[in-house]
């Protein structure tokens, strides 16, 4: 259609007043914290009798979960340290640039890392962790992915419980779902996903960059797969937790349906500092919290449920005297019980290597494609561009590693199709969602404007390396210090090198990008210019200066064997040798699934509701 001149005039000014929004991005989300914050403490109520069955602590992916099944048959107190998401949070494309920001985000970074982060300041990695009710469900990127069969077949095998097994896991997945399967629904759709759970799964309307990626993959002999049923390795658009085009997370699935439930009291900006010990039989038998500047105690006559997630839950754990002794003894905390806390830790380091440049205009580009037409396309129909985080398809690799290990079934190398476009200022809004040195990707992302492009996100999947959490002091108000340690194992890097030479195979080398001019962008990342471009050397640079986080720290209360030495909590979930408290969240996972991980929390919130049935129903 033509553009006629008025039009052009109504969508520059458009344009204009969109950027002008996201230019007070930062202020409209702490306005909108503070009014949720005011408007909760002077309408907070605390029962004279402050007791009841469980207490939830941390409204995340897995604790909106356990909240919502325990709610069904007990009386529950959700304590959550953030109040009610940001409404922007709903527009799947403004996932990018709600990273970093106060009010809705713990905003913690890693601990200065020996062997990473060098285009970040101090090289400490900034790393996102959701606040408010849904967790992290509100800021991650809606891949809604479950990892290998052999992932959970593993923690089985590790921990002698069969319930861990992919078979018996499979149920709990599809409890949660409602997954809108875009085609038939056979007996194989209906073996692998879920209907009548209460989290709508689907594929976007607009899935961008996925059909040539899914397309050169198959070039490459690699089958087009439902990675969300078992397989081994391949290509799949990527399915989101999203209902009409808008987030889904496990605030609007698990929360806000019950809000009038009467057996399930939330409490907004509640966060605990630590558990409540009776000092002769070191049972737990409630939380000491803080709210809008008071202390407040809460009971239960049953167990409190830590679900605050892989960097808090070690953390109240550790305020609480349960840890490792030296650790504790040396901040001058009570030891309660001497277990690994904090150690364990795995993250999923991934590099976003590109852009690769197109001559064709099918990616998406912010300055381009949010317009007015895009914008009703969302907002009426729930359709069109908005609807993508940007990550639009994934592939699962075996590296050569793995192949030599005989485990070439159980891939280590995870891609993503980020579909966008280097718009005018990727470069600056990148460097604060990734907290880079101001600057640098400026002037990388220079070469790549006016141009289409995406990225191919590349993931390590099973790293070697383990980091650990640990307490800054005995101040609940200080965070904690992280560290992934990340590529401090240099199998991790080998795999990391191999993975980005390989997508760039994947671009340059099948017909498919081929046909639309795809190159990787000739320009060398600031700081790795000394290296041949695309050499060993150079990949290796390019992951140790920016190494991004996926987002996945898990492991650091991880499960092990009843009788385990080095675990913190029994297959059950229950923490070793401390009454009345489980963990339910990222952080029991043994071993990083090799894939995203709000699925699995999603799941194990799941299945640690029924271990808590199964104890106190049957
Ligand atoms: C930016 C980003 C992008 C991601 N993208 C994806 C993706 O596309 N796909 C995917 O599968 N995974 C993704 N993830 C990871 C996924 O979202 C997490 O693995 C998952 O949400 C972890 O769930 P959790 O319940 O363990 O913790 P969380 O969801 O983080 O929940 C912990 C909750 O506890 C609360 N809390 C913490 N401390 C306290 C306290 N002391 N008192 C009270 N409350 C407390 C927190 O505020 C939070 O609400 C992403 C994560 C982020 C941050």
């Amino acid at each position: 259609m033509e553009n006629f001149p008025q039009v052009a005039a109504l969508q520059n000014m458009f344009n204009l007043i969109l950027y002008g929004t996201i230019g007070f991005l930062g202020p409209s989300i702490m306005m909108f914290h503070n009014l949720d914050a005011l408007q909760d403490q002077f309408t907070a109520t605390v029962d004279s009798v402050d007791t009841y069955d469980f207490i939830v602590v941390g409204a995340g992916s897995a604790g909106a979960v356990v909240a919502h099944r325990l709610s069904e048959d007990f009386n529950v107190l959700l304590l959550e340290a953030g109040g009610v998401p940001f409404p922007l949070t709903e527009i799947p494309a403004m996932a990018f640039l709600l990273l970093n920001r106060e009010g809705m985000d713990w905003n913690y970074k890693t601990v200065p890392q020996k062997k990473a982060c060098f285009a970040m300041p101090q090289q400490q990695c900034v790393w996102p962790r959701g606040k408010a009710l849904g967790g992290s469900s509100n800021l991650n990127f809606m891949a809604y992915a479950r990892g290998s069969v052999y992932d959970y077949d593993n923690w089985a095998n590790y921990t002698g419980e069969p319930k861990w097994r992919y078979n018996s896991v499979i149920k709990y997945f599809k409890k949660s779902e409602n997954y809108l399967f875009p085609g038939k629904w056979d007996d194989f759709t209906s073996k692998y996903h879920g209907k009548d759970g209460p989290l709508d799964i689907s594929i976007p309307s607009y899935t961008g960059m996925a059909e040539p990626f899914v397309k050169a993959g198959k070039e490459l002999g690699y089958p087009t797969i439902d990675y969300n049923a078992p397989f081994h390795t391949g290509f799949g658009t990527f399915a989101y937790t999203q209902k009409r085009g808008r987030r889904m997370g496990t605030y609007q699935a698990f929360l806000n349906p019950i809000r009038d439930r009467r057996s399930l009291t939330v409490r907004k900006f509640s966060t605990v500092n630590k558990l409540m010990i009776k000092d002769d039989t070191d049972e737990v038998y409630g939380v000491e919290y803080s709210r809008h500047g008071q202390k407040r105690y809460a009971r239960a006559t049953k167990e409190v449920i830590l679900s605050a997630g892989s960097l808090n839950t070690p953390k109240i754990l550790m305020l609480s005297g349960i840890g490792p002794k030296d650790h504790l003894k040396s901040l001058g905390i009570k030891v309660r019980k001497d277990l690994p806390v904090g150690k364990n830790l795995q993250d999923h380091v991934s590099t976003f290597l590109g852009p690769f440049l197109i001559d064709k205009p099918i990616s998406f580009n912010m300055d381009r494609d949010v317009n007015t037409n895009t914008i009703a396309d969302f907002v009426l129909e729930g359709k069109g561009p908005l609807t993508t985080t940007g990550v639009q398809a994934t592939a699962f690799i075996p590296s050569s590693r793995v192949k030599r290990l005989g485990e070439e079934k159980w891939p280590d190398i995870q891609w993503v199709m980020l579909g966008t476009s280097v718009y005018n200022n990727y470069g600056k809004d990148s460097e604060h969602s990734f907290n880079v040195k101001p600057g640098l990707l400026q002037k990388f992302y220079e070469f790549g404007k006016g141009t289409d492009s995406f990225q191919i996100i590349n993931i390590l999947n099973r790293p070697l390396t383990r980091g650990e959490v640990r307490l800054n002091s005995s101040n609940p108000a200080d965070p904690p210090l992280l560290d992934p340690k990340y590529l401090d194992n240099y199998e991790d890097v080998k795999v990391m090198v191999e993975s980005q030479k390989l997508s760039v195979q994947l671009v340059e080398n099948t017909t498919t990008f081929q046909s639309m001019g795809a190159r990787l962008m000739p320009h060398s990342l600031p700081g790795c210019e000394s290296f041949k471009f695309k050499s060993d050397a150079y990949y290796e640079c390019f992951v140790r200066s920016m190494s991004l986080t996926m987002y996945h720290p898990v492991g650091t209360c991880h499960m092990g064997r009843n009788d385990s030495s080095v675990a913190v909590v029994d297959p059950r979930l229950k923490v070793i040798g401390v009454k009345g408290v489980r963990v339910i969240d990222a952080s029991i996972m043994p071993f990083i699934v090799a894939s995203n991980t709000n699925a699995a929390s999603i799941m194990i919130g799941e299945i640690g509701s029924d271990f808590i049935k199964w104890d106190y129903l049957t």
